[in-house]
């Protein structure tokens, strides 16, 4: 079949490149002319584990391009997708400019019957909407079917979680066009949920503000478990054992950061309040993972008194590991509140340095390698879980570091590393592991923690 798909995003480059891969012929639009040409020139213009090869492999195959023209792509197509950005608004609420602007300019050249779907996280009613949008620049007599089809993979498995989706979602009133779009994602064998058109734009809600839910849940339970000397990843474990739980999306931390829980939650929030009605987890969810974010540098107050002229390290800033994406990456908020406190911070990350460059202050220094950071540091703060990070040497913290005392906003270490490398160590919802020497000076600190 022939596809085309506006936006070359994470999910629309994503969409474009799997669907090429399955044997479609795709093309790929965006308004970026930049972004285009390197892609053209086979270029991941993102860092997502596996997409390069088969971006190349595409384009010389002959399966796949890249315009920014429309009316190279959308009038051929069998299906029109569009994969634009929905950031959040000044209210909270998502931001349907670029979703209008991609419908009006697929009106502007299609005639005869086109499917256009869905792609992005758009508010219940917006399908009818893009209908609606494309209809006022297509010629009279135009046949336009929308189907809406949310998208599910995460940054870091964006390939992998598009070949190994737990389900695809249909919402179509026309019978046809939701068979059409069946048809083209067929050969992934994923199992399939029909509905209609609401249904399906309230399921990616509902499933972002589930997890982002099941995530501040955690959190709280950290909080919790701070005060009375419990382990949150035990409970965490415990709680996971249960196969109605599940044990996923219960890592205690620093936070949900990224494009779009953050802005997913609090667009349903707005979406239930204009329906008249007050959704209080949706609240709840985003004021814990607010309050969240600054743990652990309120844990180094307590510690230290004071951060002020400490020199200390930051490692990780994209938002998670696998991806360089900085949006919403909790990161830049930890480094605010260190500076606010007069702390001179160093930075590194071993993918996400120049993404983040233009947002770092001016007075934050970036490292090349971890020993760098590491050298002459007061204090560590380990804030994207990367692997290079969780297989690190933990004594090079001891002796690199002028101050051996490590803040893990991830528990990625257990008791028996931080202990046997002998270092001071503060992790989220476990109690804090001190070398022998720092045991009664700590005592202060253990005591307001309640252990
Ligand atoms: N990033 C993610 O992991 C996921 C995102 N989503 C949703 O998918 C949508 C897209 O998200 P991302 O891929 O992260 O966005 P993105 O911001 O990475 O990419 C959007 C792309 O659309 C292009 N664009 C904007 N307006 C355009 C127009 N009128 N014509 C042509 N191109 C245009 C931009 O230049 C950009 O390249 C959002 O609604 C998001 O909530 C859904 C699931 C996962
Ligand atoms: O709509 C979207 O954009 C996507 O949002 C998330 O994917 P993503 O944001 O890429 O990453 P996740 O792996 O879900 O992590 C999101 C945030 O939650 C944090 N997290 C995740 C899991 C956990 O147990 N604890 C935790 O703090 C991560 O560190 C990260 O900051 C969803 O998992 C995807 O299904 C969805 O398609």
């Amino acid at each position: 079949m022939k596809a085309a798909v506006v936006g070359t995003g994470y999910v629309g480059l994503v969409t474009g490149v799997v669907l090429a891969r399955l044997g479609h012929q795709v093309t790929c639009i965006d308004k970026d002319p930049e972004k285009v040409a390197k892609l053209a020139g086979g270029i991941p213009t993102i860092h997502e584990e596996g997409l390069g090869p088969m971006l190349s492999a595409c384009i010389d195959e002959g399966r796949l391009t890249f315009t920014t023209a429309y009316d190279e792509g959308c009038p051929q197509a069998d299906v029109v997708f569009i994969a634009v950005g929905t950031p959040e608004d000044s209210e909270g609420k998502a931001n349907l400019t670029f979703v209008r602007a991609a419908a009006e300019s697929i009106g502007d050249v299609i005639s005869g019957r086109t499917v256009v779907v869905t792609k992005s996280t758009v508010p219940p009613g917006t399908n009818r909407k893009v209908k609606q949008w494309v209809a006022d620049k297509a010629p009279a007599g135009t046949d336009i079917a929308v189907v809406s089809n949310p998208e599910f993979l995460r940054q870091g498995s964006a390939v992998y979680d598009t070949f190994h989706a737990d389900r695809l979602i249909i919402g179509a009133e026309d019978i046809r066009a939701g068979d059409l779009v069946e048809k083209l994602f067929a050969p992934l064998e994923v199992p399939v949920l029909r509905t209609d058109l609401e249904s399906a734009e309230l399921i990616k809600y509902a499933s972002n503000t589930f997890l982002a839910m099941k995530i501040s849940f955690i959190n709280e339970m950290a909080q919790i478990a701070d005060r009375i000397g419990a382990d949150v990843t035990k409970v965490a474990k415990g709680m996971g054992m249960d196969r109605r739980i599940s044990p996923d999306f219960l890592k205690a931390g620093i936070g949900y950061g990224g494009s779009c829980f953050p802005k997913d939650t609090k667009a349903l929030t707005r979406i239930a309040e204009e329906a008249g009605y007050e959704f209080t987890y949706g609240k709840a969810t985003d004021h814990v993972n607010d309050q969240q974010k600054n743990l652990l540098v309120e844990k180094a107050l307590f510690r230290f008194g004071s951060l002020k002229d400490m020199n200390i390290t930051l490692l990780g800033l994209s938002f998670k590991p696998g991806t360089d994406d900085m949006r919403e990456a909790p990161s830049l908020s930890i480094i605010e509140s260190l500076m606010e406190e007069g702390a001179n911070v160093t930075v590194y990350d071993p993918v996400a340095a120049e993404k983040a460059a233009p947002l770092l202050p001016e007075t934050v220094v970036t490292a090349n390698d971890l020993k760098e950071s590491l050298d002459g540091s007061d204090s560590v703060f380990l804030v994207t879980e990367w692997d290079e990070f969780k297989q690190m040497d933990l004594s090079m913290i001891a002796s690199l570091c002028s101050q051996n005392i490590l803040f893990d906003e991830r528990n990625v270490f257990t008791e028996e590393d931080v202990k046997s490398a002998g270092i001071e160590y503060h992790s989220v919802g476990r109690r804090s592991v001190y070398p022998e020497e720092v045991v009664k000076t700590a005592a202060y600190y253990d005591k307001v923690q309640g252990l």
